[in-house]
């Protein structure tokens, strides 16, 4: 079995990936795995950092003159941008002056739809930059340089892989549309926004630029595809064996990820019966199913046929237009998320699990006036507000 860790920050000097149990005779190379880091940065819409910061690949363990040696593979994924940084998120003790630059300065209004608020409130932190630096998507390069290597592994076993887009914010592929083969990848590389059908592809153009015009973001779907997998991978006898559920883990743990879909998903469930499941025939002695409603797995484990797995991705969080938030240490309502330093700190809060899941999320600060009463989610709006009476 593989497993994978991950560690680093958004700006630190990089990010550091293991996998273990990889078996010996893998092929591995920086090139490989370069390539997909490279493929991470496509897309039609992206932020600025995609273009500027670049991934300086170290192949550091587990590898021996392009193949793998059965030893745990160790990957460092550098940032360029570090020298940025290096202050700010300095390991060792700095000069508190540092704290009073623009990039050093507390980022004490967390920003709705990020880790920001809860990290804080579970961990004591007066401002986000501790928690955003490790919730931060920037973690997504190590997982892509270690499925580069996995995907390397798949293809020694004849499995392999192309993933497509299918919906943009509104604008969905067409129920039914033809889907890609891995002997597509480099026609969907070459997409804007790496969608297989050319018409919804325009049109996802055109919802990105529109919603950038309007200080907006927008969330999708994409979808994985396996071919060649064989019956059989999982199994039924233990939760944890199950092929399907260790995807749904797998593709949920992607920030930003809401939900996931394996083979027809949801929609299977609003179907009947007699057109949710896939026929058994026997065609010339085989055993046959006569579609792929199931998307390739039945009882935690996979069939045979064609894997499909879907994930839908939440809009960015860092929408242009500002979301409301509050200042942890000033208790100001500004419609702007990112902080201003402040010398005014919130203690850390006492954990009690069953306060923070009744009340939502009151985080209590160490100055009482009317400025700076905690902020706390409205349960019905689900907005931040400050007016709670419990600190
Ligand atoms: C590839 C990728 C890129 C992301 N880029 C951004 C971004 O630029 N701005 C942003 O606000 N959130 C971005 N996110 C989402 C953040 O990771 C954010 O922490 C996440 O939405 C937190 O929500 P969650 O706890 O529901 O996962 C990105 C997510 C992914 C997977
Ligand atoms: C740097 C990457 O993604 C970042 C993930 C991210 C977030 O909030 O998750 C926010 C953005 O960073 P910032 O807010 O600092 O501009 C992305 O650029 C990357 O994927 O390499």
């Amino acid at each position: 079995m593989l497993r994978w860790l991950t560690a680093g920050e958004s700006h630190g000097p990089e990010l550091v990936a293991i996998l273990e149990g990889l078996p010996a005779g893998v092929p591995v190379t920086a090139e490989l795995v370069q390539a997909d880091l490279q493929r991470r940065k496509l897309g039609y819409g992206r932020g600025a950092r995609m273009k500027f910061e670049q991934d300086e690949l170290h192949l550091s363990g587990g590898v021996r003159h392009g193949v793998s040696m059965g030893s745990p593979v160790a990957i460092r994924v550098g940032n360029t941008e570090w020298p940025k940084w290096q202050d700010v998120m300095s390991p060792e003790p700095v000069d508190p002056s540092v704290l009073q630059t623009a990039r050093g300065a507390a980022l004490t209004r967390p920003r709705p739809g990020h880790a920001d608020l809860v990290g804080m409130q579970k961990y004591g932190f007066d401002e986000a930059r501790p928690v955003l630096e490790r919730a931060s998507a920037r973690e997504t390069a190590a997982r892509v340089a270690l499925g580069a290597v996995a995907k390397s592994f798949l293809g020694e076993l004849g499995i392999r892989l192309v993933s497509h887009t299918l919906a943009i914010g509104p604008v969905e592929v067409p129920e039914g549309a033809a889907l890609p083969t891995p002997d597509d990848v480099a026609a969907l590389d070459a997409d804007p926004l790496r969608c297989f059908d050319a018409a919804t592809s325009a049109l996802m153009v055109a919802e990105v630029d529109d919603a950038h015009d309007t200080g907006d973001t927008l969330g999708g779907v994409v979808e994985v595809l396996a071919y060649g997998v064989p019956p059989g991978l999982g199994g039924y006898a233990q939760w944890d064996r199950r092929l399907d559920a260790r995807l749904a883990e797998a593709i949920m743990s992607i920030q930003a990820i809401k939900g996931v879909e394996v083979g027809d998903g949801f929609r299977t469930a609003r179907r009947r019966g007699s057109q949710a499941h896939d026929e058994l025939v026997e065609l010339d002695g085989v055993i046959t199913r006569l579609s792929d409603r199931a998307g390739g797995t039945e009882g935690g484990m996979s069939t045979g046929t064609l894997l499909r797995v879907r994930a839908g991705m939440k809009p960015i969080a860092t929408v242009p237009h500002a979301l409301r938030t509050v200042d942890v240490a000033t208790g100001e309502r500004p419609r702007r998320t990112i902080s201003a330093p402040t010398s005014a700190r919130c203690r850390r809060p006492e954990w009690s699990p069953r306060r923070w899941s009744r009340s939502s999320s009151p985080m209590p600060c160490s100055r009482s006036s009317a400025a700076t009463r905690c902020p706390r989610r409205d349960a019905t709006s689900g907005r931040t507000s400050t007016r709670s009476p419990s600190c």
